[in-house]
């Protein structure tokens, strides 16, 4: 593969067709990762004419899903093995630390490693047709053509959470990761290539979402669309997608309470809160960005967070003191300023952060941990999604008060309850609506547990079962193995007229 010539087509390393590059630069310090091809929207075309012919010949739909499974495993090895190559592809793209990135890949092989055990493990169901004259079965099939569309936050790993069911169940994929990341979605390309995996199943097209990403969810030729990103772009998928009736798969934002009771466990609480709202400088879906607290222990709580908050510290992927990385880009960055700015307008007040990364560290796009507190319900930074290093501070008094204030969102992706109290940590849990709870932790996910959102965080299901099932179709064959005449309609031999059987429904 030649540096620009790193669109994946019908199994061929291609420069885009009018020669196109972006160059990629580490947002930690500006530096020029590498220079990558730029699809037009003739070469997505061509991918997705690839992956429709793969899908159709069979070369992978018709092999058998135990087989799949088998090279979603031999892909979880390759992980294994290229580990510190893709690691370091990962934090040169997205400036966050290398032992994040490392922490990534093992999450990504063991992403592989989940379905490609699951893949053979359900060929559908019998179904009892209630009469032994019919043979009734559920089978599932690959949807067909699916593009899939991933952000810059995670960028192998939100990839990986759509390539491998997908490849597991038998479609043909076309990946579109986003034009800020593109790195390891060309080194995965080449593993799939390396280990075998027949031209046209997996294509790879690079650059901005409205050229290289949109023919995904407007082409007839793609099936289902799978998307992972912010609201507003998932909002313009979807009805892109419903003019030719996808499936359609959503991924989207949270604003994400971290609910904190007055008899949690205070250091783990609060060390976990730090870890909720500035992992990643905030750069998660699923980040504690609103601190919902129990007015009791407020203060205390706030004055020791925002202690804490004030001694992370910055730093680039390599360097052994930093805590977190910088924020994905310049523009990303005026964008978290605003937003703080917004909020404190509004009259909330800032108790640390709000500021950009000095000396060293202003080559690369630093955004300081931030907190907001006095902040009240309706204000735009306890209901937009920061996706940046920024906790909003809100109290409660009762159970009741804290639920209705953690539930008080359009999005429903995560969120978090701290309690000492197993009954009251059930009775939130059952409460909160959102798609993952955590008691007493924050931020862990499994690759066999289901990852989504309620409300506007998104559509579908991620990972465990309903992970794979999102890429199947579900088809009912039914046999009848005894057929009869109905005499239903005037034109049936007067031998068997009389009352007409009612055809079985
Ligand atoms: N729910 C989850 O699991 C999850 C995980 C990670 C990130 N996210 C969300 O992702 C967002 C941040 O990521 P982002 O800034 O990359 O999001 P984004 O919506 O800007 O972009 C996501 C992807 O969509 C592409 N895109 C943009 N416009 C498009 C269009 N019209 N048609 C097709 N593709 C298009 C982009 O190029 C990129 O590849 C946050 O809101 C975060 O919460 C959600
Ligand atoms: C889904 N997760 C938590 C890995 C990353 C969200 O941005």
């Amino acid at each position: 593969m030649s540096t620009t010539s790193t669109l994946f087509i019908d199994g061929e390393w291609v420069a885009s067709a009018d020669g196109g590059t972006r160059d990629i630069h580490c947002p930690a310090d500006g530096e020029l990762v590498g220079t990558v091809s730029e699809a037009t929207t003739a070469d997505v075309e061509a991918a997705i004419a690839a992956a429709r012919a793969a899908f159709d010949r069979g070369d992978w739909s018709a092999v058998p899903a135990p087989e799949r499974g088998d090279f979603l495993l031999r892909v979880a090895a390759g992980l294994r093995d290229r580990k510190d190559q893709f690691a370091r592809a990962e934090t040169l793209d997205t400036g966050k630390r290398i032992i994040e990135s490392e922490i990534d890949i093992d999450d990504i092989t063991a992403c592989f490693a989940y379905f490609g055990k699951l893949a053979g493990q359900d060929a559908g169901r019998i179904v009892d047709a209630g009469t032994s004259d019919v043979v009734s079965r559920i089978q599932y099939e690959p949807v067909g053509v699916c593009g899939l569309i991933s952000p810059w936050n995670y960028p192998l790993l939100q990839a990986a959470w759509k390539i491998a069911p997908a490849l597991a169940a038998g479609n043909s994929i076309i990946l579109k990761p986003s034009e800020l990341t593109p790195h390891t979605a060309i080194l995965m390309m080449q593993l799939l290539h390396d280990l075998g995996l027949p031209r046209g199943v997996a294509n790879l097209v690079l650059g901005a979402g409205a050229v290289a990403g949109a023919p995904l969810s407007s082409h007839p030729d793609v099936d289902m669309v799978s998307f992972t990103g912010g609201l507003e772009t998932g909002k313009v998928i979807a009805a892109s997608a419903a003019a030719t009736v996808k499936k359609v798969a959503l991924e989207l934002g949270g604003k994400n309470p971290n609910v904190i009771f007055a008899d949690a466990d205070f250091d783990a609480a609060i060390d976990n809160a730090l870890n909720a709202a500035f992992v990643h400088s905030g750069q998660v879906c699923s980040a504690g960005a609103r601190l919902v607290v129990e007015a009791s222990i407020a203060e205390k709580f706030v004055d020791e967070l925002v202690r804490r908050a004030q001694l992370i510290r910055l730093g680039g992927p390599f360097d052994p003191d930093a805590e977190t990385g910088p924020l994905i880009s310049a523009a990303h960055r005026d964008k978290v300023t605003a937003y703080v700015a917004k909020g404190i307008a509004e009259g909330a007040r800032l108790r640390c952060g709000g500021t950009w990364g000095e000396g060293d560290l202003a080559k690369g796009f630093y955004f300081t941990p931030t907190v907001l507190d006095e902040v009240q319900r309706g204000m735009s930074v306890v209901i937009d999604e920061a996706f940046g290093p920024v906790v909003t501070v809100e109290t409660f008094e009762t159970e009741d008060e804290a639920v209705l204030i953690a539930n008080d969102t359009v999005y429903g992706l995560a969120g978090a309850v701290w309690t000492q109290d197993a009954g009251r940590a059930q009775r939130i849990a059952n409460r909160l609506r959102h798609g993952t709870i955590w008691i007493n932790d924050y931020h862990p996910y499994l690759p066999q547990a289901e990852w989504g959102g309620f409300g506007q965080s998104g559509v579908g299901r991620e990972l465990g079962p309903m992970g794979l099932a999102e890429y199947h179709e579900a088809k009912h064959v039914y046999q009848n193995i005894n057929p009869q005449v109905t005499g239903w309609f005037s034109g049936t031999d007067t031998a068997t007229k009389g009352t007409p059987s009612i055809p079985q429904q």
